[in-house]
């Protein structure tokens, strides 16, 4: 009974974090008549010493978020944006170090992907907006120590065949018939920690370490005959491992698209594989992360929490 009444009541400020969220930033650089796009969406989330904002409502130490959506576009205008890693460790070192009470910085950017327009006219500045993955990064600073893991998401693949499912557990609900031959489809979610950590290394080509990543887990998608999405989600990860040596984890979130033949014979057809209803839901959701030997995973094991 005392027990509950004899805890303390004095609230303590915990773990807070603040900033400007989807500043959307387009730059275009001119090289000639031939345009060049970067267009993103760059969250900020700063901390430090901020706990007299939250007690008391003293906003000496705040920077205020306005301020942090200016940056962007200013450091758009003024630096450029080579890459969304570049962009955002450029950010990140900015807010920590030009602010004293700013101890930590995290830049989440999202770049969204344009391809040119093939055309006969003049110039180069027509663009088609591409379809397929959103590119991913986060860059956390704080003062010393560089994090960056990068990745994608929305990035749809289906093998047609090379896919199998059998010889797993059956209890008294299962109902799964064993497939020899089915559809393989996903939507991958994934992203890849870098080893780079500290401005003494070399920081990686981050375009070309990108497009290499992605290549590789296609190719891994596509090359392994699958016995199930959990060992073709493994080649995929090892595949980057293997090849990106400026990556120490990978870590994917693969729902299983299912497509489930349709039953044709009430027509008096056969369904030989190539009649499928396309389900949405329910799916099945396969995750793992996959890590260079002797390194540890920090990635987080839900992906839609960062
Ligand atoms: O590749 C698969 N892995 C599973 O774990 C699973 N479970 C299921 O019903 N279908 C599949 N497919």
């Amino acid at each position: 009974m005392a027990a509950v009444n004899s805890r303390p009541a004095r609230p303590v400020l915990g773990q807070n974090q603040y900033g400007k969220a989807e500043n959307r930033v387009v730059r275009i650089t001119r090289d000639g008549a031939t345009h060049h796009i970067k267009d993103l969406n760059v969250s900020v989330s700063l901390s430090g010493d901020m706990d007299e904002v939250h007690y008391s409502g003293s906003n000496a130490n705040v920077l205020p978020t306005d301020t942090t959506k200016n940056t962007v576009y200013a450091f758009a205008k003024e630096h450029g944006i080579d890459s969304a890693e570049q962009f955002g460790i450029h950010l990140a070192r900015h807010f920590v170090t030009s602010q004293e009470p700013i101890h930590r910085a995290r830049i989440r950017i999202e770049e969204y992907a344009w391809d040119r327009i093939e055309h006969s006219g003049e110039g180069a500045h027509s663009f088609l907006r591409t379809g397929q993955e959103t590119r991913l990064t986060q860059i956390t600073y704080d003062g010393s120590s560089w994090e960056v893991v990068s990745g994608l998401k929305d990035l749809t693949v289906m093998n047609s065949t090379d896919s199998e499912f059998w010889g797993y557990v059956k209890d008294k609900y299962t109902t799964l018939p064993e497939a020899h031959d089915r559809i393989l489809a996903t939507s991958v979610t994934g992203r890849w920690r870098f080893n780079w950590t500290d401005d003494a290394q070399e920081a990686p080509d981050w375009e070309t370490s990108y497009e290499d990543a992605k290549k590789h887990l296609l190719r891994a998608f596509a090359e392994t005959y699958s016995l199930s999405l959990q060992q073709t989600l493994y080649q995929m990860g090892a595949r980057i491992i293997e090849h990106r040596s400026e990556i120490d984890e990978v870590r994917f979130s693969l729902p299983n698209k299912h497509h489930f033949l349709v039953d044709l014979e009430p027509f008096g057809l056969k369904n030989d594989n190539e009649v499928y209803f396309a389900a949405d839901r329910p799916y099945g959701l396969i995750e793992a992360t996959v890590l260079r030997e002797g390194c540890e995973a920090r990635i987080p094991v839900d992906l839609t929490n960062l």
